[in-house]
């Protein structure tokens, strides 16, 4: 079978949405930090809808990446000149496949070195820098939110004369290069799941400026925008099943397709400093302010997908939608959602919170999405703090019960064990592996788990919290995941 290219796009199969439009003198507008799967899942879908109505030829995007692995998405876009499939499922097994031209290609540090992917951000023709880092990547404390400007990395990106390696050094460096060409600075649009992403993202931009070089720090606070966003999409990792799925439906062999649900919402802050393609004439919703929705988003989807990870993981589930059908475990996804997550939520107009938490449930039900448990477990150091605790710090300052969410936290601390019911091991993947399952391991101390300050700020002193958590871990350890359920529905 023909590889996709721009030469083969004629000979895909009959049905299969191929870019319409002319993509010779596209120009790169958006440049864009975590080439991962979601940015090509939801952001270049958005682009590539606006290219088909004539829209939006000078917000191309091109890819960057600053970590070594990146290599091989350089590698796969480069051969296929940016193209891709995306493989929308739905949940009756039907499955549109449509391949997406708005990617131009993508720049790597391994590869191309800094000076090309400055180059790349100092254009004029660049006005927003796009980011889809994961919620680690913004390098801050995940109690207090200070920047940790003693990272090896970042110590290194502002030591003299250095050639910047980081998503900060490379950022602040190019707006530095902007402000002595006279050039118009560009937005930094934060795509990552993080409550307040934009914020989040200027406040690392600007700690980073600060220590480099204050005068520019004040500069970047003043020109550049950090609009926030509300972003979903579940998007799996790609799997070589769905590179089959990609040739089936395409006839076109793909290295790297997409595959996600059929939902899509993006609710973006209308704040850039430097222009933005027409995204109301595609499917975003422009609003002035994002927070209601994040916090939706964020403490009912993502906050569930940890409330069903770990309990999902220990029943014996791999993929979200058995755990999800598992009656437990969607049972405690509702108490959680409508008792404990809810009552912390600021009303938006129109938007019934209630049927939004169900509607996230039936999303997780998709069998055809494929999405795992693993992909859920992993990095829980970095999620469980942005996405579950703020709920729970919320409703113990209102005097309310956490028994839900402090079950989802001590099914974390069970998980990280790194052994499961059967006393198989789990490969338990987060950056702070060593220190998350040392916490975990028996011990004397049954709140060792929660006694990090960082992770957890000031909880393992709060009874409130420690009582429901203490009683949730014991029923674990003792009777199991099934059991601990069965309690707390009948409790419920
Ligand atoms: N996958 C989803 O369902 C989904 C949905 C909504 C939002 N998101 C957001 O998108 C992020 C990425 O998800 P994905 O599915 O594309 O993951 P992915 O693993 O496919 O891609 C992650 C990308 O980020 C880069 N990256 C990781 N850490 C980095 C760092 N410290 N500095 C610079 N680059 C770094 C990687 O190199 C890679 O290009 C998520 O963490 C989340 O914040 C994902
Ligand atoms: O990719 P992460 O790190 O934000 O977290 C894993 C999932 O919960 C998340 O990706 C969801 O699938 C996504 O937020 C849905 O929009």
């Amino acid at each position: 079978m023909p590889r996709l290219t721009a030469a083969t796009l004629d000979q895909a199969n009959s049905g299969v949405a191929t870019p319409p439009y002319d993509r010779a003198g596209l120009v790169t507008g958006i440049a864009h930090f975590g080439m991962g799967g979601f940015h090509r899942a939801h952001q270049a879908l958005m682009i590539d809808e606006l290219l088909r109505r004539g829209e939006a030829r000078e917000w191309a995007i091109t890819g960057i990446g600053v970590r070594p692995e990146d290599s091989r998405m350089r590698a796969a876009l480069g051969e296929q000149d940016g193209l891709y499939t995306l493989i929308e499922k739905h949940a009756d097994g039907a499955q549109d496949a449509r391949v997406i031209g708005s990617i131009l290609g993508m720049l790597t540090l391994a590869d191309d070195g800094a000076e090309a992917v400055l180059e790349l951000l100092s254009t004029p023709t660049t006005r927003i820098v796009s980011l889809t880092v994961t919620e680690g990547g913004y390098n801050i404390n995940q109690s207090t939110g200070e920047f940790l400007i003693d990272a090896p990395d970042v110590v290194a990106d502002l030591a003299e004369g250095a050639m910047p390696r980081t998503v900060f050094g490379l950022i602040v460096e190019a707006l530095r290069r902007r402000r002595e060409a006279g050039t118009t600075p560009f937005t930094v649009m934060s795509c990552d799941n993080l409550p307040d992403n934009g914020r989040v993202a200027h406040r690392s931009i600007l700690a980073f400026a600060e220590a480099k070089d204050p005068e520019l720090a004040a500069w970047i606070d003043a020109e550049v925008a950090f609009p926030n966003s509300m972003v979903d999409r579940i998007t799996p990792a790609t799997t070589d099943a769905d590179r089959r799925s990609a040739l089936e439906l395409t006839g076109l062999e793909d290295a790297w397709p997409v595959v996600c649900e059929t939902f899509f919402q993006w609710v973006l802050q209308d704040s850039f400093v430097n222009g933005r393609p027409p995204y109301e004439l595609a499917r975003v919703e422009l609003v002035d302010d994002v927070e209601p929705y994040e916090m939706m988003k964020l403490r009912l989807l993502n906050s569930s997908h940890q409330g069903l990870c770990y309990f999902g993981y220990l029943l014996g589930y791999r993929f979200v939608a058995d755990a999800t059908s598992d009656p437990l475990i969607s049972g405690l996804l509702r108490n959680y959602i409508g008792r404990e997550a809810i009552p912390t939520l600021r009303p938006i107009g129109g938007v019934d919170p209630a049927e939004y938490g169900e509607t996230c449930i039936s999303r997780f039900r998709n069998p055809q999405v494929g999405d795992t448990v693993a992909r859920l477990c992993a990095e829980s150091s970095d999620r469980i703090p942005k996405w579950l605790l703020p709920v729970v710090f919320d409703l113990l300052a209102e005097g309310r019960s956490v028994d839900f969410s402090a079950a989802i936290v001590a099914s974390w601390a069970r998980y990280a064990r790194g052994v499961d019911e059967q006393g198989e091991p789990i490969e338990v993947v987060d950056n702070r592996r060593e220190q998350v399952m040392a916490a975990a391991a028996p011990s004397d101390d049954p709140l060792a788990f929660i006694r990090d300050p960082e992770l957890f700020g000031d909880l393992a002193e709060r009874p409130e919290f420690t009582e429901p958590y203490l009683y949730a871990l014991t029923a674990l350890n003792e009777r199991g995941a099934r059991a601990l359920l069965t309690e707390l529905a009948e409790r419920a």
